[in-house]
């Protein structure tokens, strides 16, 4: 058999939970909750990166935008509305197609896709920013995930990744906190083991070409019950790398 970074188990279950994407009071509620931080962090690293007017009400106007694990397409639309052009790749098919009919609903243009990071990148495609948001623990063999995303970044662009850390912290707060306590989350999301520390996720990016340019942590603030950046990496957090130029 052919390496996959497929796992069925977890495309079943995603499948499965497809009509909840766009609920913000769902099944993916947590998703919903971190759009603004990890939305300012990708607008505000791309306008930096590329040079983009921060004013301007279409910083990403030229851009090509994968998103891979692509889910509901909660990341694919506001990145659309940026002015990217933006391609939308699912290893679940149902995923896909709640997305496009999202897009179209909300006349965004987005290239949704079910394929995965290996397919697309063995077809020899490149993009500017490649996004690599929630999904590393949900996959079949992290290598060649990590390298086919770090692959499918031209030179000069961008990856961000945002995962959990596989901290004692993380499994009391991700798991037993978000799945069993204030059940945040469907029992049974995350897998603990799967998690990968920061430390993990820099090799596996300079492994394959690209170079770690900064890092945050992001932490749930109870009273204003919202996400926040964090110098705080133990549970959340995010990486921001990129392919030299
Ligand atoms: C937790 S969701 C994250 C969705 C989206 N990235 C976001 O943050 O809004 C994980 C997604 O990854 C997808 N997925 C899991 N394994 C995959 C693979 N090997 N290739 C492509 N997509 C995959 C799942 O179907 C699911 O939609
Ligand atoms: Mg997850």
């Amino acid at each position: 058999m052919a390496a996959t970074t497929v796992n069925q188990e977890e495309i079943a279950k995603f499948s499965a939970m497809a009509e909840e994407w766009w609920n913000p009071h769902g099944k993916f509620k947590p998703i919903h909750k971190f759009q603004p931080v990890r939305l300012g962090y990708i607008r505000e690293n791309g306008i930096r990166h590329f040079q983009r007017d921060e004013q301007s009400l279409k910083p990403f106007e030229g851009l090509r935008i994968l998103d891979v694990g692509c889910g509901g397409g909660l990341l694919c639309e506001p990145m659309a509305r940026l002015g990217a052009q933006v391609v939308g790749i699912d290893a679940a098919e149902r995923n896909v197609k709640i997305a496009s009919l999202h897009a179209e609903q909300s006349g965004l243009e987005i290239d949704y896709r079910a394929t995965t990071s290996e397919d697309l990148a063995a077809a020899g495609e490149h993009f500017d920013i490649v996004l690599n948001m929630e999904v590393v623990e949900h996959v079949e063999d992290v290598p060649l995930y990590m390298k086919s995303c770090a692959d499918l970044v031209a030179p000069g662009g961008l990856m961000f990744t945002a995962t959990l850390n596989r901290t004692a912290r993380a499994w009391a707060l991700a798991i037993i906190g978000a799945e069993y306590v204030l059940r945040w989350l469907p029992r049974g999301t995350h897998e603990w083991k799967k998690f990968l520390t920061p430390e993990e996720i820099t090799a596996l990016l300079r492994r394959n070409g690209l170079r770690k340019v900064d890092e945050t942590g992001v932490v749930y603030n109870p009273i204003a019950d919202e996400w926040r950046k964090s110098g705080d990496m133990a549970v959340n957090y995010m990486i921001l790398a990129e392919r030299p130029a």
